[in-house]
């Protein structure tokens, strides 16, 4: 970000007081969008600033809500001589207004607000993107009185806390609160109603603790003409079909899906059913013997195979119309550890979920055998087994990291999906705000992503329609309901770009 304003500055497009006084009135602007009635009388606001542009971005604010007729209040935290110019520039225009008390003062101040002169808006704007180590001493403990009685002013007063970029103390790269715990605060954050964030979300916003702190997100553009610097890449949807006019079944992909034993078939029929639903032209599953009454009970529209050994399978695989391989779901680590010399070695389109993930993290060799058109889609829990020196890494980072070290795509599952690809970069994939689908967190949802990666061939857009079918079908939803909501997202998808398959 501070890339992206230096380029404009250098550019000479705009200066930087221009992009703090876009910044400060978009904040305002997005306030009375998402609560009107505030516009509607002038009220009263604490606006609390740090020592750089974040602050600066909070002493504009505190300027337009005064010229709106709202009586502010402005604390302070830091050394006004060493503000940056801009924040400098803005400090000076502020004290034309009203005074400035220090920081230190702000905890007694609360203390004497009483239940009729509660402020109807608290800002945020001690520390937005320049956070470089952990708050403590005198700023944790003011931050965290403040915390603790705007929550007291939210729940009892209605008032709202209003977050410049981010929550005070949230690492914008990762998401994590950056408290000093010898301060006395337990480092769970602090939290707002509403956040602001100029030009482009920030990974915090998306990822670690960020969504947990941060109610609503709003985004300002303060017309830098550049996305170049854009810090996270989300999944846009687009209508992406493997069907054309001219195409048959076959052009559409023959996808193999590795079943499990007579005990566990289901999460296997998850996958053959949402790799259908999501564009294969086939699906076959292939599985012991003594288990394909079960599958066959079950299936209409997959075929089914049996398999009771790597070199049935290697058999298998002679037909080249298998073009992908999906495996993993309710497999068995030791059949997946037996299976996948022979899986890795025919070279396909292979997406490696659940226990097949488990079997490479037992394995070296099998490590050293992935190719670049596997997708690993591992959950938290699967990737610390694969990756443990990564666990205490950011997510972003980590799955960035393991791409790299397998040489393929990884995706990793969560609330914040990351998708890295080692050739085409990193794109997340978040269920969070508006977008939230808390209920796609149940038993076989995974399976079911697997197979939708296989129909669709794109991890990324997968992803993507896995959560807006689950967010379509609402709250209830159970893993099979997935599959036959599948159409529906896409349909949509081609109804918004006009593209029918060609
Ligand atoms: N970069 C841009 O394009 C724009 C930035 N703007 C604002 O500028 C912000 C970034 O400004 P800055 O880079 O000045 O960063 P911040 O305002 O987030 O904070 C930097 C200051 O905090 C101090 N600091 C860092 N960690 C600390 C700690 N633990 N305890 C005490 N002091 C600490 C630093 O020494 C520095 O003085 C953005 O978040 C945004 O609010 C906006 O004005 C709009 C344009
Ligand atoms: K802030």
């Amino acid at each position: 970000m501070r890339a992206a304003e230096q380029h404009e500055i250098t550019a000479g497009r705009q200066s930087g007081a221009d992009l703090m006084e876009r910044a400060g009135r978009g904040v305002v602007d997005e306030i009375f969008k998402k609560w009107p009635k505030l516009a509607l009388s002038s009220g009263t606001a604490i606006v609390v600033c740090g020592p750089g542009n974040n602050g600066g971005d909070g002493l504009v604010i505190a300027r337009l809500l005064h010229d709106r007729g709202w009586d502010v209040t402005v604390f302070f935290y830091g050394d006004s001589g060493r503000l940056p110019p801009d924040a400098r520039l803005n400090y000076d225009r502020w004290l034309k207004y009203g005074n400035v008390r220090p920081f230190a003062e702000l905890k007694d101040f609360l203390t004497t607000i009483g239940d009729h002169n509660h402020p109807d808006l608290w800002i945020d704007a001690v520390f937005g993107t320049g956070l470089t180590r952990p708050i403590g001493g005198e700023l944790a403990v003011g931050l965290s009185a403040l915390s603790n009685w705007s929550s007291d002013l939210v729940s009892s007063h209605g008032g709202y806390v209003v977050a410049v970029e981010m929550p005070s103390g949230l690492n914008s790269d990762t998401g994590d609160m950056m408290i000093d715990r010898s301060s006395g605060d337990d480092g769970s954050g602090w939290y707002c109603d509403l956040a602001v964030t100029f030009h482009a979300p920030k990974r915090c916003h998306f990822v670690g603790q960020g969504p947990d702190l941060i109610d609503d997100l709003a985004v300002v553009d303060l017309g830098i003409r550049t996305n170049d610097f854009d810090a996270v890449r989300l999944v846009r949807p687009r209508a992406k079909t493997n069907m054309t006019t001219a195409g048959h079944k076959y052009t559409r992909g023959h996808v193999l899906v590795l079943g499990g034993p007579r005990h566990s078939t289901g999460a296997a029929r998850l996958a053959a059913r949402a790799a259908l639903r999501s564009g294969a032209g086939l699906v076959t599953i292939a599985a012991p013997r003594d288990a394909l009454d079960i599958y066959a009970c079950h299936e209409t529209e997959v075929m089914l195979r049996p398999m009771d050994s790597a070199q049935e399978l290697q058999d298998m695989l002679q037909d080249a119309r298998f073009d992908c391989l999906c495996l993993g779901p309710a497999l068995g680590v030791e059949t997946a550890v037996a299976l996948m010399p022979t899986v890795l070695d025919a070279d396909r389109y292979t997406v490696i979920d659940a226990d097949a993930i488990t079997a490479l993290s037992r394995s070296t060799d099998l490590i050293g055998q992935l190719h670049a058109k596997c997708v690993l889609t591992p959950h938290s829990g699967e990737f610390a087994r694969l990756c443990p020196d990564l666990v205490s890494e950011p997510k972003i980072d980590a799955a960035e990291a393991a791409a790299q070290r397998f040489g393929c795509t990884v995706l990793l599952k969560g609330r914040d999906t990351v998708i890295a690809d080692p050739h085409f970069g990193t794109q997340l994939c978040a269920s969070v705000y508006e977008d939230a689908a808390p209920w796609l967190g149940t038993a076989g949802a995974g399976d079911v992503l697997a197979g939708m990666i296989a129909g669709m061939r794109d991890p990324a857009q997968a992803a993507w329609v896995h959560a807006q079918a689950a967010r379509n079908f609402g709250v209830g939803l159970i893993a099979s309901d997935l599959p036959d909501t599948i159409p529906a997202v896409l349909q949509s998808l081609w109804a918004e770009t006009e593209t029918p398959p060609r």
